[in-house]
């Protein structure tokens, strides 16, 4: 358990951590590669060792750095943990290895939606039993050709197919995205590892053959936003190793503090956030929803009513929107939960034991809550940020000193 004191104000520097999106396609490309690649400071996470988890029950070797890739991959039994992204795209791989495969995970994730990547591949010629975990997956018939993926829910099934089209060939039309800058790091990940495809609006053909790849995995515009917001609302904080020239989804956060009023400044590898003035946000989150917590805490110190909304938010590793309604009203903020997202009438927030309803998110946001807050916060398990920030608590303490 953690006690979190307010503080005076905030003023800082750290080094955001590896992008765990990244890591994910980076460790997946390889697995898919002709040659062995290396992987340059990958992201350590439960997330993330998830899919080191499976990329070796895949049948490849690690060695440090280095991922040698199987000559086939091996079916088998993947044990996911939480982590939707290795859930989706371990699925969709599975339906390369002969025999049968399993996909499980834990907690949320055993109901997060899986259904529309399963319609998919199996309109591919996959046999797959279930639509939620675990999922079975019989290996070995699928084959390339043209699918259509509804990604209303998640952009995480594109991901799936286009990494699987990366070995097959296959011709991918999307519908309804949401998160669509995930999808455009999946394609600047694909280029990184020499995959060949052609684009035209929402319509892709993947061609066979994966390169392999030395690559360098940016830092991560998700984790780091927690501490930009701290920048905006309590003082000053840099973070360095974050590339300016990136097609992250949760670089958005650079717009939408501009437009709140703080004062950004970014270089070619940080971005420095200060205190100017805070105005309320009306915000869709939908392509962008990892910042919904962390946007829904900036919303709480802006003076007047702020709007953030979001189509997918209530399917991640909990219903982010009730997650904040309970955790704001508990701390005094006037909140409206609406369908699809809250409603936030800024002020001044009061310490609270934190509900994290085991989301990691939800903890690391509402600690930045805690830091202007009026009385002490109570942070009951801060391990659940080991999904995405094992070191978060590490790195605001070094902001604090
Ligand atoms: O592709 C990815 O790495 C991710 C995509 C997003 O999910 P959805 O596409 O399901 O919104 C995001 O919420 C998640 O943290 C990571
Ligand atoms: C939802 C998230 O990740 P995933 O979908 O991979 O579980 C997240 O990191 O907030």
């Amino acid at each position: 358990m953690l006690k979190i004191v307010p503080i005076a104000e905030v003023n800082g520097e750290i080094r955001a951590p590896p992008s765990k999106s990244y890591t994910h396609r980076a460790y997946f490309l390889s697995l898919l590669a002709e040659r062995e690649s290396r992987i340059i400071d990958p992201l350590i996470s439960d997330d993330t060792l998830a899919t080191i988890d499976a990329v070796r029950a895949f049948g490849a070797e690690l060695q440090n750095d280095t991922v040698i890739p199987p000559d086939e991959l091996k079916s088998n039994y993947f044990f996911v943990r939480e982590s939707g992204t290795t859930a989706r795209i371990t699925i969709a791989l599975a339906t390369l290895a002969h025999g049968k495969s399993v996909v499980d995970g834990r907690g949320r994730l055993r109901k997060r939606p899986m259904d529309d990547l399963v319609l998919a591949l199996q309109h591919l010629g996959s046999k797959i039993h279930g639509i939620k975990l675990p999922i079975i997956i019989e290996g070995g018939q699928i084959k390339g050709g043209k699918v259509k993926i509804n990604a209303s829910k998640s952009s995480q099934f594109v991901t799936a197919l286009l990494l699987l089209g990366s070995k097959t060939g296959l011709e991918v039309e999307v519908t309804n995205p949401v998160s669509w800058p995930y999808v455009e790091m999946t394609l600047k990940t694909m280029n990184s590892f020499g995959v060949k495809y052609e684009r035209e609006g929402l319509r892709f053909v993947v061609y066979p053959g994966v390169k392999g790849a030395s690559y360098e995995v940016p830092g991560d515009y998700s984790s780091a936003s927690f501490f930009l917001v701290a920048g905006a609302l309590f003082g000053r904080v840099k973070v360095e190793n974050l590339l300016r020239d990136d097609v992250q989804a949760d670089m958005a956060i650079l717009r939408i503090l501009r437009e709140t009023g703080a004062k950004v400044k970014v270089g070619k590898r940080y971005v420095e956030v200060r205190t100017q003035e805070l105005r309320p946000i009306n915000v869709d989150c939908s392509q962008f929803p990892d910042l919904f917590p962390i946007l829904a805490v900036l919303a709480s110190y802006a003076p007047g009513k702020s709007v953030i909304r979001g189509r997918q938010l209530r399917l991640k590793e909990s219903d982010r929107v009730h997650a904040m309604a309970v955790n704001l009203a508990r701390a005094g903020i006037k909140v409206k939960e609406l369908k699809d997202g809250l409603e936030i009438h800024g002020g001044r927030p009061k310490g609270v034991v934190v509900e994290d309803f085991n989301d990691h998110r939800i903890a690391m946001a509402m600690t930045i809550l805690a830091l202007g807050a009026e009385g002490i916060t109570v942070i009951k398990n801060e391990r659940v940020v080991n999904k995405s920030y094992p070191n978060f608590f590490d790195d605001l303490r070094r902001l604090l000193q």
